[in-house]
């Protein structure tokens, strides 16, 4: 049983994150009680992860909703857009919260016109969508991952087993269960066929040593734990079957916007020929923006590059660079895994267009 980055229990109306900034050293829940919880807890990265961000932020405004009483369904409307806009303010670059808002404010727009829908129905409706979210995340997610498996298997001969590098955390504690890379890793290893994953450590906020790790030690998967700057290292002196990322944001073009650090790796891995994947669900693509150009970069705070929890790393006084994420280019990508297959980059404005038609 992986772990539970979120617990939502609808008949209590009672929502719980892990507060992810306590991880490794300890396993606390936080209640989250309302919009102005979730933004906080997305914003401090107690909740991280681009599907795990929409889906606490989504959840938090159906705990608050279920305690409010409204005058009218245009009442409850305006409430809606205007509190979905602020959770996609908390954190600017994964596109996942941006997403789930949009269509939430056009099912409310949609509910709120259709006469034969009562109050009390759209609010119902409203939250049962949510709850839809949760569920077609996880399925998403095991479908990422049996896609990727057998993607990365498609490239080596026979029955041989794969080594895998993999970066930052997108597991379970980054969605809603099973995770995007990490669910290519945790299939590749309930197929037998994955022999090693190496994982980075992914500074400044550590989120490969202090979650992935986590999640790779408690499911007994084989895995190392290396710094940041040993991928070449390690691709010049073991054999690498694959690089497999996750997503923040990915434009139509196939260019990616994720964790710091990860353009590098994608640069080295096509120095040494591993390919390199990108796993995300269709809610991380953003089909409104051509190429990664148009991404924007969330920057955050010098004192998460100058301090480890509260002890200080670096000379009081330097000035600090600490973007939280980097564009990796589609040419350096070999394929987007998503739940719906694996796309080469430039098929994916046709994979965009069949699923709007859908
Ligand atoms: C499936 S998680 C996607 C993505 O989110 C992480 O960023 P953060 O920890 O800052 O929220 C990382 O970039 C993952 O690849």
């Amino acid at each position: 049983m992986s772990l539970r980055a979120i617990i939502y229990n609808q008949e209590t109306n009672n929502l719980e994150i892990l507060d992810q900034l306590l991880l490794p050293a300890a396993t606390k829940y936080l209640k989250l009680r309302g919009v102005e919880d979730g933004w906080k807890a997305i914003n401090k990265m107690q909740v991280r992860g681009a599907p795990a961000i929409a889906i606490v932020g989504c959840l938090s405004l159906a705990v608050e909703m279920q305690n409010e009483k409204f005058e009218s369904k245009k009442q409850l409307r305006q409430d809606i857009e205007g509190k979905l806009n602020y959770l996609v303010s908390s954190r600017p670059t994964a596109v996942n919260m941006k997403t789930a808002a949009e269509e939430l404010i056009d099912l409310a727009n949609q509910l709120s016109k259709d006469e034969n829908i009562t109050l009390d129905g759209m609010k119902s409706k409203f939250l049962s969508t949510i709850l839809q979210m949760l569920e077609k995340d996880i399925a998403d997610n095991t479908a990422i991952g049996d896609n990727g498996a057998k993607e990365i298997l498609s490239r080596v001969s026979g029955d041989s087993q794969v080594r895998v590098i993999t970066h930052c955390n997108t597991g379970s504690l980054a969605t809603a269960g099973y995770g995007t890379a990490l669910g290519v890793i945790r299939s590749l290893q309930a197929m037998k066929r994955l022999e090693h994953v190496y994982c980075t450590e992914t500074r400044p906020y550590n989120q490969g040593a202090r979650l992935t790790a986590y999640e790779l030690v408690h499911e007994k998967i084989p895995a190392t734990l290396i710094c940041d700057n040993m991928v070449a290292a390690l691709m010049k002196s073991r054999n690498i079957s694959a690089v497999v990322v996750g997503a923040d944001r990915v434009a139509a073009n196939g260019d990616t916007a994720n964790k710091i650090g990860t353009y590098q790796i994608a640069v080295v891995a096509k120095y040494h020929g591993v390919p390199f994947y990108v796993a995300a669900p269709f809610t991380s693509i953003d089909s409104k923006i051509s190429s990664g150009e148009h991404i924007v970069i969330e920057e955050r705070p010098d004192r998460e590059m100058t301090h480890v929890g509260e002890h200080r790393i670096a000379a009081k006084g330097i000035q600090c660079w600490n973007p939280a994420f980097d564009v990796t280019p589609a040419s350096l990508i070999a394929g987007i895994i998503t739940e719906r297959g694996v796309f080469r980059p430039d098929q994916l404005k046709d994979a965009l267009a069949t699923q709007q038609n859908i």
